[in-house]
């Protein structure tokens, strides 16, 4: 059995950044991470910008202005300006060079063609200078850059249409159980709905993984070894959820050894999740998950999220923050212990319900306490560690 902290180094040490790359359209991106840079094929702005609805002066010591044109934006036309002449504009209006300020319609009196300005105007004032944002050929975003939808929104800005970002694996998930009914079915006696695989691939696809495919396999040794033999030759990370424990119908640690799976370890030291493995072969990084669906949640996050982050070249571990806690709560035995809890204005609240067995409250949990295995109690006010999921 290893510790957390151990498991946790073998599963970054052995998974490696694919550094491949796919082109996608820049709008089914979301959540990829940029393989290169991307340099902006325009400025941005293109054309100098009025910032507010109002009068462009071409400026001059006396106060009043002969209003001699208008621009509105999506306008070509860029009127001349004598000094002490002014035009009617328009925010996002193309700003003609003769001027050089652009004062907001609050700030002016007009009186028929002529405006008088009340304040004194700034040069500059209200343009935006041309690629104020990022200039034609400068690096608009930088490799390793996530694309979030303001990043989104910034590269459809500069025009373009797709992007070169990193290559994710394909990734399998395999339940295991003679227990297992699809949701949507009827339910019989001694079955329960399958869920794992649901949350898991939700869970995958909030990180952008789109290439996940489910297998469902029963708790017999030649259907689960057959499944497991193709599955792991077809993907680069396999994810197994249940039949990894000691019972005799869990046949998943049996059928890696005999398919010369390496084992990196088997069993951490932690709950929920003891009896988690995690090994590879040549081309498959392997998790095979306890079924219980909370602890295969919490090593999800705990374990192959780190994993994913590394292949898809993030090193951007999950946010610990140290917070008061608001709940008591006695722990029994002497692992550490990851607590479904619900992080809030800086304090953080111990959820009900803390069975591996038990999604109901990690369903409106936000974050995992870290619970370290010779303490037996948290008081409210103790500070404890707490994990911040990423939703
Ligand atoms: N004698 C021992 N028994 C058990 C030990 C042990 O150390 N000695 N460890 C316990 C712990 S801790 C866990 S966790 C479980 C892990 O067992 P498995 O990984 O083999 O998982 P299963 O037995 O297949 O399932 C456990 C539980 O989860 C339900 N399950 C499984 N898959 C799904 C799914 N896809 N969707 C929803 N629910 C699922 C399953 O019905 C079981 O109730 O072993 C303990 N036993
Ligand atoms: O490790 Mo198990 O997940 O405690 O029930």
């Amino acid at each position: 059995m290893v510790s957390i902290e151990e498991a946790l180094k073998s599963v970054i040490e052995n998974s490696r950044e694919l550094s491949r790359e796919v082109t996608l359209p820049v709008e089914n991106s979301q959540n990829e991470i940029l393989f290169r840079d991307v340099l902006s094929p325009i400025n941005m702005p293109p054309f100098r910008q009025a910032a507010m609805d109002g009068y462009a002066l071409n400026l001059c010591e006396d106060e009043s202005y002969s209003l001699i044109a208008e621009v509105k934006a999506g306008d070509h036309h860029q009127p001349v300006l004598s000094k002490g002449e002014a035009l009617r504009i328009f925010t996002g209006a193309p700003v003609p060079n003769s001027a050089n300020v652009v004062v907001m319609q609050e700030k002016v009196k007009v009186q028929d063609e002529v405006i008088i300005v009340e304040n004194e105007a700034v040069p500059g004032e209200n343009i935006r200078p041309i690629g104020e944002q990022v200039k034609k050929g400068e690096v608009a975003l930088k490799r390793g850059t996530k694309l979030t939808p303001a990043a989104i929104g910034y590269l459809s800005s500069l025009g373009i249409t797709e992007v070169a970002v990193n290559k994710k694996p394909s990734v399998a998930i395999v339940t295991t159980g003679n227990e297992l009914i699809e949701a949507g079915k009827s339910l019989t006696f001694g079955k329960i709905y399958e869920s794992n695989s649901v949350m898991l691939k939700s869970a995958l696809l909030d990180l952008g993984f789109r290439d996940v495919r489910v297998y469902k396999i029963q708790d017999n040794f030649n259907e689960t070894y057959n499944s497991l033999k193709n599955i792991i030759a077809e993907n680069g990370v396999v994810i197994i959820s249940g039949g990894i424990s000691v019972g005799d119908y869990d046949f998943v640690g049996k059928t890696l050894r005999e398919l010369d799976i390496e084992q990196i370890f088997y069993k951490v030291n932690q709950k929920p999740g003891k009896p988690l493995f995690f090994g590879k072969n040549e081309n498959t990084l392997l998790f095979a998950l306890p079924g219980n669906p909370a602890a295969a949640l919490t090593c999800f996050y705990i374990y192959v999220y780190a994993s994913l982050q590394k292949m898809t070249g993030q090193d951007k571990a999950l946010m610990k923050v140290m917070a008061e806690s608001k709940s008591y709560f006695i722990k029994n035995g002497d692992r550490p212990q990851f607590l479904k809890a619900l992080y809030k204005d800086g304090g953080v609240s111990i959820l009900e319900g803390q069975s591996s067995a038990m999604l109901q409250t990690f369903a409106v949990a936000n974050a995992l306490i870290k619970m370290p295995g010779e303490w037996t109690e948290i008081r409210v006010g103790d500070i404890v560690e707490v994990i911040l999921l990423p939703f």
